[in-house]
């Protein structure tokens, strides 16, 4: 699904205005019809006390046009203009004045005004800012928002949480609604996923508003969110005649005395992504452990015991992933250095193979084009340098992926894959997998991905769409505090069936339909 950014927004309504032959008030409509539709199917009619806050904007116009359908429905209602600018739309007097049609009276809230009291068995519909948010609200705005925070009551924020920005982070962490849920029109906001701005945007819904197609199809976005429907597209099926030679052969290098762990999580997220061949190179302590771990690896050593210190393998895979539990001693820093200088394989790297290219900063240009590189977020820190904020953070990234032609993926609750300029936005995992050894085992599926024939970069995508949803999978037995590195590792399968599982039908529906 594409992200649209707030200018793209705004054009896709004249651009739908315009094509549809439509008033922006039939838009604002189709908005409120919307917006009333979820409440009143969750409301059935019943009696809470609804409190509409309203802006001056459209976004206060959408709040309007709600309470007027809610009224229409018999709804307990109050409504308030939170008057915090003279600049009022021709769209929301409009609706100001079918409400006042109808006598219903809203109170004018200012700086002087006391304010109205809220119960917690209340409902709050939030619509004082949409995404036409361009300075940080006053203090009096600042101090009604923090009142419906407290309150506790149910709040239901129209397009966003008003005082959230669509290209920055929030100034005054008092400055913002803190929403149950969001309605969010057409496309998400790029702010929803990213961690300063998310925390405010933890439930979100999309209301489809009837956007033209054609605007929507042909607009090119930055960033896309990816979802089943996105890697499903990607999808390679096996074939009948595949012999274990079709899908690839895999070779993990990495592995020091106390963390050859590492190196089997990786190994085993190769292979159960579909890796035809998996072999590790690992220092000879790593023998023992991988051989009894996992009969499926082949396993070649270095000639020291502890550590590696020459990268020399007899075999041709077809990618390596390097870099879990390596460690840094300095013999395997110049081996690391020598094998860049001579490899000509595809590379997906981590962990401490990362940390290496970042304290020796020459090393980035011996990184082949199109390698994939998996960074936490200190590992990223250590490769692009600090960043001011989310946003700042995502530009340099950016930036960086460009100047390596690499493909960067930016570990988080939402992991984003950055290449050649975009951004794609994972939706699956869960807070659980934030867990040791996690990310090799990430590591280990991108490159069973990239040893199958995927393309780097949609391997990079789908793989680390189905290490979250492994987890989603293996939380739902284990929970979020039991989820493990190896129990993600060991549900890769789950995730590969969940993709073509088709969505459950109703009881009550499977039988009118048989
Ligand atoms: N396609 C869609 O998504 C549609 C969205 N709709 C809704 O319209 C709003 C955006 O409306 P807009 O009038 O442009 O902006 P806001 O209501 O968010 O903002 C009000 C107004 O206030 C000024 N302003 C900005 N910041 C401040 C501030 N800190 N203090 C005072 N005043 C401020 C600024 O000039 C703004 O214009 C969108 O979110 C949806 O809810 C349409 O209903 C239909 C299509
Ligand atoms: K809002």
């Amino acid at each position: 699904m594409k992200i649209f950014t707030g200018e793209q927004i705004y054009q896709a309504d004249k651009f739908t205005i315009e094509k549809q032959q439509i008033t922006s008030d039939e838009l604002m409509e189709r908005v409120a019809v919307q917006l009333f539709n979820w409440l009143h199917l969750r409301l059935q009619g019943a009696q809470p006390k609804i409190h509409l806050f309203c802006g001056i904007g459209n976004n206060g116009g959408d709040g309007l046009a709600v309470a007027r359908h809610l009224q229409e429905h018999g709804y307990n209602i109050e409504v308030y203009i939170v008057n915090y600018n003279e600049k009022r739309t021709d769209e929301f007097l409009t609706n100001l004045k079918r409400l006042k049609d109808r006598n219903v009276w809203p109170n004018f809230l200012s700086k002087e005004t006391e304010l109205p009291t809220i119960s917690r068995e209340d409902i709050v519909v939030d619509a004082i800012f949409g995404i036409g948010l361009n300075r940080t609200p006053d203090d009096w705005v600042a101090s009604l928002m923090t009142h419906i925070n407290n309150s506790e009551a149910f709040v239901l924020a129209v397009d966003v949480p008003s005082g959230l920005f669509l290209d920055k982070v929030v100034e005054n962490p008092n400055a913002i609604i803190h929403a149950n849920h969001i309605l969010t029109f057409q496309s998400p906001k790029l702010a929803f996923f990213l961690p300063q701005t998310g925390i405010y945007c933890n439930q979100w819904e999309i209301i489809d508003i009837g956007i033209d197609v054609e605007f929507l199809t042909v607009t090119e976005t930055t960033y896309t969110l990816i979802s089943k429907n996105e890697v499903l597209q990607s999808y390679m099926p096996r074939e009948k005649f595949a012999h274990k030679g079709t899908y690839g052969h895999s070779l993990i290098i990495g592995g020091s005395y106390g963390k050859i762990g590492a190196t089997i999580l990786a190994a085993k997220g190769a292979l159960n992504s579909g890796s035809g061949l998996v072999s590790a190179f690992l220092p000879q302590c790593g023998y023992i452990p991988m051989q009894s771990a996992m009969p499926e690896i082949m396993v070649q050593t270095d000639v020291n015991e502890n550590t590696i210190t020459d990268f020399h393998f007899n075999l041709e895979p077809t990618v390596i992933g390097v870099g879990p539990g390596l460690g840094k001693a300095s013999e395997t820093v110049e081996a690391f250095t020598k094998f860049l200088q001579n490899n000509k394989i595809p590379l997906v790297i981590d962990a401490d193979a990362l940390n290496i290219i970042s304290e020796n900063k020459d090393l980035l240009k011996l990184i082949p084009e199109d390698s994939v590189l998996t960074p936490h977020p200190k590992e990223l820190e250590r490769l692009i340098g600090v960043w001011d904020s989310d946003f700042d953070k995502l530009e340099k990234a950016k930036l960086f992926s460009l100047e390596l032609k690499c493909v960067l993926v930016i570990k988080g609750a939402h992991t984003i894959v950055l290449y050649k300029g975009k951004g794609f936005i994972n939706t699956s995992g869960n807070p659980g997998m934030a867990t040791a050894g996690s990310g090799d085992v990430l590591t280990g599926v991108i490159t069973g991905l990239i040893a199958q024939g995927y393309p780097k970069v949609l391997a990079a995508i789908f793989g680390v769409y189905l290490h979250g949803s492994a987890g989603d999978l293996a939380v739902e037995k284990l929970g979020y505090q039991s989820l493990t590195a190896s129990s993600i590792a060991n549900t890769i399968g789950g995730a590969f069936i969940e993709l073509f599982k088709r969505p459950e039908v109703p009881q009550q529906q499977e039988q009118q339909q048989a």
